[in-house]
């Protein structure tokens, strides 16, 4: 299935895409079945280096199938699969150190501090124990260097498994839900992170269900349903082209229900405790019009997030109402 609007690019076209030193991950009619059930159906996509790439789609969508083909630990029915510049499977002694993998059920040295634990898989990648020293404080456990594994607490041991994927300093980076369990604080501070590591110019490959980091962290998103994908592009792109509608939340004591039918550019009004929500394409000129009618305070804009896009395309869509935006 070739990928649908809000974009039909998977990102194979010509252009920077076609420079094959600007690519990292090049996927081509991938296929792979498990049984009768197709787990990933056709997909094509490309990742540029440098890139934070989301990898978006309900349980069963086929992202950890796909996922693992590109990290070489699952062979592909049929189809092309190039990692930078080269085949990872067979598994590839020569690309494996230039990878970085982080699972949800990464193993841990439990007995080890943090810092000798990085170490032991630092030794292990035949990287310096200054590389184990600097995968701590990149992710921002220095401090916890001294404490044993089991005593770290939740998030920093997610922290630890985003260290162990780059102790060794790999150019691409998969990062399987890193942010699960975390707590809002921690989350955030893991997004910081990662913003870091992109800023390092590592390129990310980075499978979430948290619509709102996906939105806030990738350049693009691949959302996938049913092993193919159905959308691509950044996620502004993908909320614009999907979502152009905007949704003017105005106080129900400010004008009337046939005021606002009457407004040149309404195309629909509904009626919510306490509001009247105005639906348009024309926002600018709806929104001057209930200025002129009754001023713009409290009136509030409406508007679509990733989220709502996500279930529109996956098939669990209901109307947006993501977030609002006083006009005043
Ligand atoms: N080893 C396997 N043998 C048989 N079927 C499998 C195997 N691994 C995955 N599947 C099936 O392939 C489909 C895709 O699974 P996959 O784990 O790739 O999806 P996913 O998008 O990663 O899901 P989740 O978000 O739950 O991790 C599912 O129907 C799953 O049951």
């Amino acid at each position: 299935m070739t990928p649908t609007a809000p974009s039909a690019s998977p990102g194979n076209q010509a252009g920077p895409d076609g420079d094959p030193s600007a690519q990292a991950v090049v996927l081509d009619a991938v296929h792979k079945r498990y049984g009768d059930r197709n787990a990933v159906d056709g997909v094509s996509f490309t990742v540029r280096r440098g890139e934070f790439f989301g990898l978006l789609g309900p349980n069963g969508a086929g992202k950890t199938t796909l996922v693992e083909i590109m990290e070489g630990q699952r062979k592909a029915d049929s189809g092309t699969v190039t990692v930078l510049g080269t085949s990872p499977w067979p598994r590839n002694p020569e690309l494996l150190p230039r990878l970085g993998v982080q699972t949800q059920s990464s193993a841990f040295f439990v007995r080890l501090t943090a810092r000798e634990h990085l170490r032991t898989m630092a030794a292990l990648y035949r990287t310096d124990h200054a590389a184990a020293d600097r995968a701590l404080a990149s992710v921002g456990l220095t401090e916890q260097g001294g404490t044993r594994v089991d005593d770290l607490s939740g998030g920093q041991r997610q922290r630890l498994a985003i260290a162990s994927a780059l102790v060794h300093e790999p150019e691409v980076i998969f990062l399987d839900e890193p942010t699960a369990a975390l707590d809002p604080q921690a989350r955030r501070a893991l997004w910081q992170v990662l913003r870091d590591l992109k800023g390092e110019g590592r390129t990310i490959i980075y499978t979430t269900h948290h619509l709102d980091e996906a939105e806030a962290l990738c350049d693009r998103v691949a959302i996938m349903a049913d092993g193919a994908v159905v959308a691509l592009d950044s996620p502004a792109h993908l909320i614009a082209a999907a979502a152009p509608t905007t949704r003017l939340v105005v106080p129900d004591d400010r004008i009337t229900l046939e005021q606002a039918q009457a407004i040149e550019g309404v195309d629909a009004v509904t009626e919510e405790p306490g509001a009247l929500v105005l639906e348009t394409l024309e926002s600018g000129k709806v929104l001057a019009a209930i200025d002129a009618l009754a001023g713009l305070r409290g009136v509030q804009t409406r508007t679509a997030g990733l989220e709502d896009v996500y279930l529109a395309l996956t098939g669990t869509g209901t109307g947006f109402d993501g977030g609002t935006t006083p006009q005043r």
